[in-house]
C-alpha cells in the first residue's frame, strides 16, 4: 500500500512526536463478526500500534467498549497484546471509563440502567436472534443475528428511544446494534479532551460506524493538520463520506498504520544522516 497524499498525513509524518493517533475499536481494529464476545482484534494490530507508539505522542482507543473488554478481546496467544502497547490509553465507553498503565477511571454506573434491564428483555421477547449485551455502565441490543438484522433495527428504534427518555440515557446507534448509555460524553469530546491534554499538534482518527462521526467532528474543530480515516464497509456509507482517507476493513487499518510507521522510520533515518 502507497501512502495516500494528504496534508495531515504529511504533517504526522514531518513532525510525529507531536500526532496522537486515535483509533475505534470494532470494525476498526477488529472486524465486524455476528458475536460481540468473538471480535478478536486483528493478528497484526497490536504489533503495528506497538510500533506505531514508538514514534507518536500518544496512541488512543476510543471506543463504546469497556476498556477490560477491549483489552480481553486485544489479547494475542503469540506476539504482543494492546496491553503491550506503549503508552496505550483506552477511552471506553465513549469516552466515560478510562484505562492507562494498568488502571482504570470511572464513574459511577447510571441510575437509570436497573429500568432498561428489568424492561428491555420483554421489549425483544419473541424476537428471533436479537440479543442483549449488558457493559455495567451501558445495554446494547443486537439484531446481528437475527433472520433480518435490519428490520429488527427498525423495529426496535421508537421503543428503544422511549426507554432510553424514561431512563434518563442516551441511544447511540450503531452497526446493527441500538445502545442504551449516559448522555453528555461522546467519541469528539473524549477525542477532544484527550488532544488538549496531550497538547497534540496533530490527529488522526479511524473509525468505521455513525459514533464515530462525533470523533470526526472533533478532528475538523481541533485546529490541528488532522486526517480522517473511515475503515470502509458496505455497512455504513456515512463515515467514507466524511473520510479523508477509506482503507477496506481492519486489514486496510493495519496496512495503513505499517506504511505509516516505515514512512516515518525512513525519514526519521534521513535526517539522521
Ligand atoms: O466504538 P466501537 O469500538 O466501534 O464499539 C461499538 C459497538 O461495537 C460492538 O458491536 C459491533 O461489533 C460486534 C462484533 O463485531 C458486532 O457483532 C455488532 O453487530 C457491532 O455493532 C459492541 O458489541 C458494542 O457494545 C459496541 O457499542
Amino acid at each position: 500500500m502507497t501512502l495516500p497524499t494528504n496534508d495531515g498525513l504529511d504533517a504526522i509524518m514531518a513532525d510525529p512526536a507531536g500526532a496522537v493517533i486515535g483509533l475505534d475499536f470494532d470494525g476498526t481494529l477488529s472486524p465486524i463478526v455476528a458475536d460481540p464476545a468473538q471480535a478478536y482484534v486483528h493478528p497484526e494490530a497490536p504489533a503495528v500500534l506497538a510500533e506505531l507508539a514508538g514514534h507518536v505522542r500518544a496512541v488512543v482507543i476510543v471506543t463504546g467498549r469497556p476498556p477490560a473488554t477491549a483489552l480481553a478481546l486485544g489479547a494475542a496467544p503469540a506476539g504482543p497484546s494492546l496491553e503491550d502497547v506503549p503508552g496505550l490509553v483506552i477511552l471506553g465507553h465513549y469516552g466515560l471509563e478510562r484505562w492507562e498503565g494498568g488502571r482504570i477511571t470511572a464513574p459511577p454506573p447510571p441510575a437509570g440502567l436497573d429500568l432498561v434491564r428489568a424492561r428491555l428483555p420483554e421489549l425483544v421477547r419473541g424476537m428471533d436472534g436479537v440479543v442483549i449485551e449488558d457493559k455495567e455502565r451501558a445495554v446494547a441490543v443486537h439484531t446481528r443475528r437475527s433472520p433480518d438484522p435490519a428490520a429488527a433495527l427498525d423495529a426496535l428504534r421508537e421503543p428503544v428511544a422511549r426507554l432510553a427518555a424514561d431512563a434518563g440515557l442516551a441511544v447511540e446507534p450503531g452497526r446493527m446494534v441500538l445502545e442504551l448509555r449516559p448522555p453528555g460524553m461522546d467519541k469528539g469530546r473524549a477525542l477532544t479532551a484527550f488532544l488538549t491534554e496531550r497538547g497534540a499538534r496533530s490527529v488522526m482518527f479511524v473509525g468505521d460506524d455513525l459514533g464515530d462521526l462525533a470523533a470526526f467532528d472533533a478532528v475538523d474543530a481541533a485546529g490541528l493538520p488532522g486526517v480522517r480515516v473511515c475503515s470502509g464497509s458496505a455497512e455504513v456509507t456515512a463515515l467514507a463520506e466524511r473520510a479523508d482517507v477509506v482503507v477496506d476493513g481492519p486489514a486496510g487499518v493495519v496496512a495503513l498504520l505499517g506504511d505509516l510507521c516505515e514512512a516515518i522510520g525512513k525519514r526519521s533515518a534521513r535526517g539522521a544522516s
